[in-house]
């Protein structure tokens, strides 16, 4: 099993090229099952949930030809319509062939996701909606089994705010018969990126980017093009990482507009920020002072940057509280970092963290994704080796992360 081997201390300088958002790519992938014309992406990351995606939407027939991050889809001969277990298992993303299979073809079977390290993660939201959409729904034996002629337009309000329950409900009613309205939808970027590409392909969409989607569904869709938008989430983690290392980066090929709340915070901490239009030049050479925050809902602070902000938060010159609004259980990197000298209590869905002068190297052992990356940042700023183990959650979302930091002078190394 791969790990990662870091020797803290170097300051990071020079620049990164920020991939394509997983979030993003994920869904646009299973839009690829709506339409039988070709769907032509570009800027598609190359991790291991896009290579899970990928091999899943394979399963159905669909045709798919990949040349580094680009990825051409062919929907013309798609004849199975079921996501097994075997793949769901591995990444819960896969419910988001739920609404498309059945949107286009009236039928789907899809292992249930389960839960996972961060949380329980339901999908009673998808399920509640796709029924109010006429859909005849059974679980058994771990799989949903979705039945239902020709989705009709309905009027969806869910209890919590779901982005790949939004999702999948817009790529539902996209081919729904006439209008539906989601109430409460997801607003962030990732939703609002896979609406515009549905309307390239000709769904008709109004209130994108807002809680109020209105869709009047069409008969069928068409192949369009579509240049998937840039992972907020991996900008930020290297923002952070020049954070609590110290240095000077410029993060390139970002979006600058999508994730102020994390820019704020970052010029909070003492990080002195220059934006361009589609750059960002991070410049740091002190302490970071301690940001308190709680994670909600975009435009709100991401859950999925909780973990590497709280990284920068350990060695910050004063106590910080954060709390965790999304999910139940997303504080496992918490036991790791104080394996590094941090010093953090935890409360409920608050943890408090007291600043360290310096951490110090040692063996840790990531348990989801963005727990690894907060390890990683905790590992660049700690002092001597940390080595970081069950970096395959690493991979799933950040595209040869290692190579990205040693580039910018880390001292960081894949070890089997
Ligand atoms: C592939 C992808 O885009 N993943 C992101 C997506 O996950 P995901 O779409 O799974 O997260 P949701 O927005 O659905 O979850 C938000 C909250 O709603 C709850 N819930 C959700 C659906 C449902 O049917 N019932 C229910 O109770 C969840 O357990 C959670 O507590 O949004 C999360 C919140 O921004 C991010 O952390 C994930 O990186
Ligand atoms: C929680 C995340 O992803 P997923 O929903 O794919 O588990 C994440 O990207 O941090």
């Amino acid at each position: 099993m791969d790990k990662l081997l870091i020797t803290g201390g170097k300051r990071l300088v020079g620049d990164i090229k920020i991939s394509g958002a997983k979030n993003a790519a994920l869904p646009i992938l299973c839009a690829g099952l709506l339409t039988a014309g070709d769907l032509e992406l570009t800027n598609v990351p190359l991790l291991h949930d896009v290579a899970t995606m990928l091999k899943l939407l394979r399963q159905t027939g669909l045709s798919v030809e990949q040349d580094g991050e680009k990825v051409t889809l062919n929907g013309s001969k798609i004849d199975k319509y079921e996501a097994p277990y075997e793949l769901v298992k591995t990444m819960r993303a896969s419910i988001l062939v739920l609404g498309p299979l059945l949107a286009r073809f009236g039928e789907a079977k899809v292992s249930l996701p389960g839960g996972c390290a961060i949380g329980s993660r339901p999908v009673d939201q998808h399920i509640k909606g796709l029924q109010a959409m006429g859909a005849e729904i059974t679980i058994d034996g771990g799989y949903i089994y979705a039945k239902c002629k020709k989705l009709k337009g309905a009027r969806i309000v869910t209890d919590m705010i779901t982005v790949t329950g939004t999702e999948n409900l817009l790529m539902a009613a996209v081919l729904a018969e006439g209008e539906t309205v989601l109430e409460n939808a997801a607003r962030e970027p990732e939703v609002t990126d896979l609406a515009h590409l549905l309307v390239a392909m000709g769904a008709k969409i109004e209130g994108i980017g807002t809680d109020r989607l209105v869709i009047q569904g069409v008969a069928e869709l068409h192949g369009a093009k579509h240049d998937v938008i840039s992972d907020r989430i991996e900008a930020a983690t290297f923002l952070c990482a020049v954070a609590a290392a110290g240095g000077d980066i410029t993060i390139r090929n970002t979006r600058t507009d999508i994730f102020d709340v994390a820019l704020d915070k970052l010029r909070e901490m003492g990080v002195e920020l220059t934006v361009g239009d589609n750059w960002i030049r991070a410049q740091m050479d002190q302490r970071p002072k301690p940001v308190t925050f709680r994670t909600t809902e975009y435009p709100g602070f991401p859950t999925d940057m909780q973990a590497q902000f709280m990284a920068v938060n350990l060695i910050a010159s004063g106590g910080s509280r954060v709390t965790e609004t999304i999910f139940e259980n997303r504080f496992m990197h918490v036991q790791e970092m104080n394996r590094l000298g941090a010093k953090i209590s935890i409360d409920g869905n608050t943890a408090y963290i007291d600043g360290v002068e310096q951490l110090i190297g040692a063996p840790v052992m990531a348990t989801d994704l963005r727990a690894s990356a907060s390890l990683v940042i905790a590992g660049l700023a700690a002092k001597g080796e940390t080595l970081v183990d069950r970096i395959y959650h690493l991979d799933r979302g950040y595209d040869r992360m290692e190579v990205k930091l040693s580039a910018v002078g880390a001292n960081i190394t894949r070890v089997k």
